[in-house]
């Protein structure tokens, strides 16, 4: 897949009228996304056409209601997802203040037809775009009929008749509910990063943790203690995951993401490591003393051991 800055880069590489494009914000690239991003790949495979995502960074959230903290998967790691349902090219528009203010028709004449080679243009059920999020399938059918463009319209995708939506997956995982984010996601919900220094305790009490220096537009899952595996290079390790404060040694307010894997003395300071989520254990608590922390560490180990058994 190939990052493109603006359309018209396209015009150097293809001239036919064989460029299939679609747009959004695919955050998470979710079950739903994914339903609709190889529909879109079929009807290039049939039509031997190039396939083209549209999207933004940063997410236009971000900018249009100063929220942080929300994003389900790191611009990488959707640029990783996207790659993996088919695109061709990836075209990320800079989301700014001005940007936000075009209207829908200068939206697609600015940055969908700077390129005129656009054979079909796929649009999401919920899809709005355009200063105050004016543009809507209607808005887009007129435009394109204009340029000759066939437009299609996706329909909702639902699991078990209830709707599958980026907000729905962030509240899944605000709620520590990661079976119910996993089947939105049709995948494991994960978080990368470097492993960072914590506080040394971990090996103290016998229980060493990789600490996850991940990002802080990331969405967290609620505090508490879950069954993971982690993934370094191309190896994967059954772990146990504590999301929290340490309210046991009253480290502060800052949220630390920490794995203890099972089985495992290596060193892996400064590892690009990637923790996928399965199941929260229970809540994280402040015990009395650090045996009683440790017991129950101990215990947390031993019921992911006996799920990962029976896996
Ligand atoms: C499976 C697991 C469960 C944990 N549960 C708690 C908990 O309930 N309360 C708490 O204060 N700390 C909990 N911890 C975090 C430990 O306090 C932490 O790993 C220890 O302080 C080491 O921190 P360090 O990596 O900064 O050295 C847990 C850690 C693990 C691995
Ligand atoms: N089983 C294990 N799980 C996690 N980290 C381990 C394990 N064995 C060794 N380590 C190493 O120990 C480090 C964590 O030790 P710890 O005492 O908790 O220090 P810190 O507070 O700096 O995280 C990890 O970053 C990793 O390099």
């Amino acid at each position: 897949m190939i990052i493109v800055k603006d359309l018209e880069e396209l015009k150097t590489v293809y001239n036919e009228n064989k460029v299939h494009v679609t747009i959004g914000n695919f955050d998470g690239v979710h079950v739903g996304h994914r339903e609709f991003l190889h529909q879109i790949k079929k009807d290039c495979i049939q039509d031997h056409a190039k396939f083209v995502i549209v999207t933004f960074v940063p997410h236009p959230l971000k900018i249009l209601k100063a929220h942080s903290g929300f994003l389900i998967n790191t611009y990488a790691e959707r640029r990783e997802l996207l790659a993996s349902c088919g695109a061709d090219y990836l075209l990320e528009i800079d989301f700014t203040r001005d940007f936000s203010t075009l209207t829908p028709e200068e939206f697609l004449t600015k940055h969908i037809f700077s390129f005129d080679g656009i054979s079909k243009i796929y649009l999401g059920h919920d899809f709005a775009f355009g200063a105050n999020k004016s543009g809507d399938f209607h808005v887009a059918k007129t435009f394109c009929e204009h340029k000759k463009t066939a437009l299609m319209l996706q329909q909702e995708y639902k699991i078990k008749s209830s709707s599958v939506s980026s907000t729905e997956v962030r509240n899944a995982i605000l709620a520590g509910d990661i079976p119910k984010a996993n089947e939105l996601l049709g995948r494991n919900y994960f978080l990368s990063g470097r492993v960072i220094k914590g506080e040394g305790r971990g090996k103290k009490i016998g229980y060493p943790t990789a600490n996850l220096g991940y990002d802080k537009e990331l969405i967290i899952p609620a505090k508490g203690v879950y069954i993971t595996q982690v993934k370094i290079k191309d190896m994967i390790y059954n772990s146990v995951t504590n999301i929290g404060v340490n309210p046991t040694f009253n480290t502060g307010y800052e949220v630390h993401v920490e794995s203890h894997l099972l089985d495992f003395t290596q060193d892996i300071y400064g590892e690009e490591i990637r923790v996928s989520f399965i199941k929260k254990l229970r809540d994280e608590k402040k015990f009395p003393s650090v045996n009683d922390l440790v017991e129950q560490i101990t215990a947390d180990a031993e019921l992911a051991r006996e799920y990962f058994k029976h896996e």
